[in-house]
């Protein structure tokens, strides 16, 4: 757990970063967001202290470390950021395993740390470990970068707008692994980014900067139905506000039984559509539920495409339905058996 209490900075009279206060609990991933210049990233630099704070307290677990000397409270705390900052003369292992040397750990369990973190995010070791930061793409040597801020196993991972600097689809990758890691290791992450969409997929809790000062910190899907006010309106974004929460949302939420094809109980509860399946249950087509239809009943073909799967973002799901023109989309287990549905109604009827 990590706590802010009124923490502010001041340059030349001016607050920059005014009596901001927030928890993150333990196993929490909590974001911080703003427009540029709001102060994220002078916030998360007063955590680790690379900032010096003109007022307030840092509270980690139950601590209160803001007198604590900055090197001491650096092995504690692990900071990951944009430009990653791997020593380009150090190899993969060396970069990784600074902060265990700096702990005076044995060569032997500081090695078994790198391949264990080289492992988590999928770098095979033997081929990473001895290689040099020119030697990697953007996306893996991001993953060095975090790997390094988690080597010492920190109480906290602080992450400023880590993913930055790489391409829309490394950015997803990445995104998609740091929601694994965190998983599995349950850190307490504070990370800084600029982009809700980011946020909402990553956050467990985000904090809203506006001028320095904590606007809101909610749960995404709060932040979403109950803004504090308009700015934070304006900020989440009214025009896909439906969307984003549908990408916080999924597929089993809105799961529900299919009706068969040769199920004449369904057939005769006024079902328009229906699932004809093989004997394996695998959905073969759909008879009816065309969006462009004119009330007869048309075969869909199911094909590889067009299904769901229980953990599938409801986004997805919607999409996959306008996109084959079907109001409804076969939810299917690791099998490929039909489990369920979702439909077009489904999604519009249910609250929020
Ligand atoms: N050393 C400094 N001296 C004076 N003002 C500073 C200093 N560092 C930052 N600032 C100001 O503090 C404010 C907050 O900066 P900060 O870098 O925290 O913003 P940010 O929200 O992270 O922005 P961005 O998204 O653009 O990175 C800005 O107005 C910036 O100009």
């Amino acid at each position: 757990m990590i706590e802010l209490e009124g923490l502010t900075k001041t340059y030349a009279g001016k607050d920059v970063v005014q009596d901001v206060s927030l928890r993150v609990e333990s196993g929490e991933f909590g974001v911080l967001i703003g427009p540029s210049g709001c102060g994220k990233s002078t916030t998360l630099r007063m955590i680790n202290r690379l900032i010096p704070l003109t007022r307030g307290r840092i509270i980690l677990g139950d601590e209160d470390v803001t007198q604590l000397p900055p090197e001491q409270l650096r092995r504690r705390i692990g900071y990951a950021i944009q430009s990653i900052g791997l020593f380009p003369h150090w190899t993969v292992a060396e970069n990784i395993a600074v902060v265990p040397g700096l702990l005076k750990w044995a060569k032997s369990r500081s090695d078994a740390r790198v391949d264990e973190l080289l492992n988590l995010f999928h770098l095979d070791a033997g081929e990473f470990r001895d290689k040099y930061p020119h030697q990697l793409s953007g996306g893996q040597a991001q993953r060095v970068g975090v790997a390094r801020a988690l080597a010492a196993d920190p109480e906290v991972l602080l992450m400023d707008e880590p993913f930055g600097a790489v391409d829309p689809i490394t950015r997803e990758v990445l995104q998609n692994e740091m929601l694994r890691v965190h998983a599995q290791t349950r850190k307490t992450i504070v990370f800084v980014t600029h982009d809700m969409d980011e946020a909402l997929k990553l956050a467990s809790r985000i904090a809203i900067l506006n001028a320095g000062r904590l606007v809101q910190y909610d749960r995404p899907i709060e932040l979403l139905t109950q803004p504090a006010d308009d700015f934070v309106n304006d900020f989440i974004g009214k025009a896909d506000l439906g969307l984003k929460l549908l990408s916080r949302r999924w597929v089993h939420q809105y799961q529900r039984q299919a009706p068969l094809f040769d199920d004449t109980t369904a057939q005769s509860t006024g079902n328009q559509h229906a699932w004809e399946v093989d004997a394996q249950r695998h959905p073969i087509r759909l008879h009816g539920g065309r969006l462009d239809g004119d009330g007869t009943r048309q075969r869909t073909e199911v094909n590889a495409e067009w299904v769901a799967t229980a953990e599938m973002p409801m986004k997805e799901a919607l999409s996959r339905m306008v996109w084959f023109r079907v109001m409804a989309l076969p939810v299917i287990d690791a099998e490929g058996r039909l489990i369920g549905e979702v439909t077009m109604h489904g999604v519009m009827g249910r609250q929020p």
